[in-house]
This record gives C-alpha cells, sequence and structure tokens, in this order.
C-alpha cells in the first residue's frame, strides 16, 4: 500500500487541484494568523466551491477559539480538525462531538518520550502527528522546515495512526519513511519556493517521491 500524504498550507485552488491529481489523500488549511500560510474565514468561503472533491479537507488550528474553529468547518465544509497548538485531550473529545470531524493532534518531537505524550491522545482522535519541536525563536509551533530524528519512532509499532511531519522534502521523504515507519507523511515548508509561496512542481515532485517508496 503507497504512503498517505497530507499538503498543508494551501491557499490557492490551483495548487489544491494539482495535489489531489498527484494522488494526495489530504489537504490542509491553515488557520492562525502569525502562519504565512494563514488563510481568513473569507479566503476559505471564497475557495471551497474550487477545490476537489476527492480529497479531505484539514483545518489546522494553534489553540483556537471553538466558535472559530466551528466558522472554518462551515465555510470549507472540513472534514478533519488538526489541533496544533496546547489543547487537551478532552478539548479534542469536545470538538469531536460538537462538529462531528475527525481530529488529528499534533506532538512535537525532539526525544523518545515525547512520543509518549501521544498515549494520552491517542483514545480521544483519529491520527496523531508527530512533527519536529520548533526551533527556539520561532512564532509558530509548526510549519518551521525543521525535522526529528527519523529513527526514534522506527519499531515502536504504535497502536493508532499516525502521520509524520517537519522538515519534509521530495529529496528526503523516501528515507524519512524508510527509517520512521511512516505509513502517512504531511508537509508544508518542503513544497514551497518561499514561505506560504507554494511551488506546483514541488508538489508533484512530492508526491510522487512519496508514493514510489516502498
Ligand atoms: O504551516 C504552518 O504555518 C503551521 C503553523 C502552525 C502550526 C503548524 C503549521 N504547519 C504544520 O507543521 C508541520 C510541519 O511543517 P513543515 O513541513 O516542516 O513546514 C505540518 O504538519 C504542517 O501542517
Amino acid at each position: 500500500m503507497s504512503v498517505s500524504v497530507k499538503i498543508c498550507g494551501i491557499t490557492k485552488p490551483e495548487h489544491a487541484n494539482l495535489a489531489a491529481f498527484y494522488g494526495a489523500r489530504w489537504l490542509g488549511f491553515v488557520f492562525f494568523d502569525k502562519s504565512p500560510r494563514n488563510l481568513t474565514l473569507k479566503d476559505a468561503a471564497a475557495m471551497r466551491r474550487q477545490l476537489p472533491s476527492s480529497t479531505e479537507r484539514v483545518g489546522l488550528f494553534v489553540n483556537a477559539d471553538h466558535d472559530f474553529i466551528e466558522d472554518a468547518c462551515d465555510a470549507l465544509d472540513l472534514d478533519w480538525v488538526q489541533l496544533h497548538g496546547d489543547e487537551y485531550p478532552n478539548e479534542a473529545l469536545i470538538l469531536k462531538n460538537r462538529l462531528g470531524v475527525s481530529i488529528i493532534k499534533a506532538i512535537g518531537v525532539s526525544t523518545a518520550e515525547d512520543i509518549d505524550q501521544a498515549d494520552m491522545f491517542a483514545p480521544h482522535v483519529d491520527a496523531i502527528l508527530f512533527d519536529a519541536k520548533p526551533p527556539k525563536g520561532s512564532d509558530r509551533p509548526g510549519g518551521n522546515a525543521h525535522s526529528f530524528p527519523w529513527n526514534l519512532l522506527s519499531g515502536r509499532d504504535l497502536p493508532y495512526p499516525w502521520l509524520l511531519a517537519g522538515g519534509l522534502t521530495p529529496e528526503n521523504v523516501r528515507q524519512a519513511v524508510q527509517e520512521s515507519g511512516a505509513h502517512a507523511v504531511d508537509v508544508s515548508s518542503g513544497v514551497e519556493d518561499a514561505p506560504g509561496k507554494k511551488s506546483g512542481e514541488k508538489i508533484e515532485a512530492f508526491l510522487s517521491a512519496a508514493k514510489a517508496v516502498r
């Protein structure tokens, strides 16, 4: 089975459609005003009808107000909510029950012990996303093109669905999947020419490389 791919930080329908054409499972939309990929609710609503129907839509939030998350779900008809801040396990459960969406919880990793933090979220969410902890001085908890040692995940046989993220690129995704054992990956910076500027060529290259891994 090929690796499932999430392309995150979509701001233009043409990149969404290209990613769908090359086999992305998920498209990610960032609702965090410190991000260069931030979307307003107005941007999101304007894009909604131009998005592909074959992909699942993920809204990314950082410690966001639940009413705002609900408005974003309505604006983009989101299937998933990605919680990328300091949210609690019961917050994930409350949102899941309120909105009827699937939930991804991001866990920042720099050591093997960080991976164990996922255990308290896993029963309440639909997938865990392991991302590198942000570098010192960053004003956002993800989307920093920063990776962690992929072999921290190898041989763990984790009993829940999970995605690998953090500093992935078309050039390193094969090695990242092979070292970590990931069945699903998430990328943002690695398919951009500059922060917030997606590249069609890099999206195609990333999906081709990820899908070719055995
Ligand atoms: O993309 C962002 O700007 C962002 C902002 C706040 C939290 C998370 C964000 N992105 C997510 O971070 C990881 C790794 O991204 P990258 O490939 O290293 O740039 C990924 O899950 C993005 O969805």
